[in-house]
């Protein structure tokens, strides 16, 4: 990753980066050092993914369509991630008053082991399409400057209470790269959940520094 982003640095110094390799949230911390380039320009791609199957598994269980489900991912990409389930809707209709807790938490828990069911479901390998089609969806609204609401991997300075760290959160991108990061007003519960995320998250950012 360190001679990856130098090449970046030296060929592209004005690109974006949009990183989508596993361990995703500390590389793409490793990516921001390596490079210098500012926090709005080097950006972690898994909320977008993550949420595409929390989204998906919703759908089913209402036999609804995946267009009209909303939500949001946060934390780090690995079993500890934060599916909020408080801000997440069908057709504008929050979640909890469709589907009976038990059921939602069965989505939460198959949401994050998500990425492991494909694998093991592939056999060998990682999942391509999904993890492709959301780092589309976000080069997309960085060129075409959408100015879409999405989770990102981003870089946090007091937001959420973290400094210094890569972890998935809600912002708009647009043609600045991640122009803002969306504060959420989060229960006691979803942030002790998100603490937990964010240690996991600094303990792999040790192990690879
Ligand atoms: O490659 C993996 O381990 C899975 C990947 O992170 C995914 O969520 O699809």
């Amino acid at each position: 990753m360190k001679s990856v982003a130098q090449e970046i640095t030296k060929h592209s110094p004005d690109s974006f980066i949009v990183v989508l390799t596993n361990p995703v949230d500390a590389m793409t911390y490793t990516i921001f050092k390596e490079s210098g380039f500012p926090k709005n320009r080097v950006i972690g791609q898994s909320g977008v993914l993550d949420t595409a199957r929390f989204r998906t598994f919703v759908a089913q269980e209402l036999n609804l369509s995946v267009k009209d489900i909303t939500g949001f991912v946060l934390g780090g990409h690995g079993d500890d991630m934060v599916p909020l389930v408080r801000y997440s809707y069908a057709g504008g209709i929050p979640l909890e008053t469709l589907i009976p807790k038990d059921r939602l938490d069965a989505i939460v828990e198959r949401t994050r082991k998500g990425g492991g069911e494909i694998v093991n479901l592939l056999g060998n390998g990682s999942a391509y399409y999904a993890p492709a089609a959301s780092l589309v969806e976000m080069c997309e609204a960085i060129l075409k400057d959408q100015r879409r609401v999405l989770p990102s991997i981003a870089y946090l300075e007091g937001e959420y209470g973290y400094e210094g760290i890569y972890l998935g959160v809600p912002t708009i991108l647009g043609a600045g790269g991640i122009e803002k990061v969306i504060e959420l007003e989060l229960t006691a519960e979803e942030k002790a959940a998100l603490d937990k995320s964010a240690e996991a998250v600094r303990n792999v950012m040790a192990v690879l520094a």
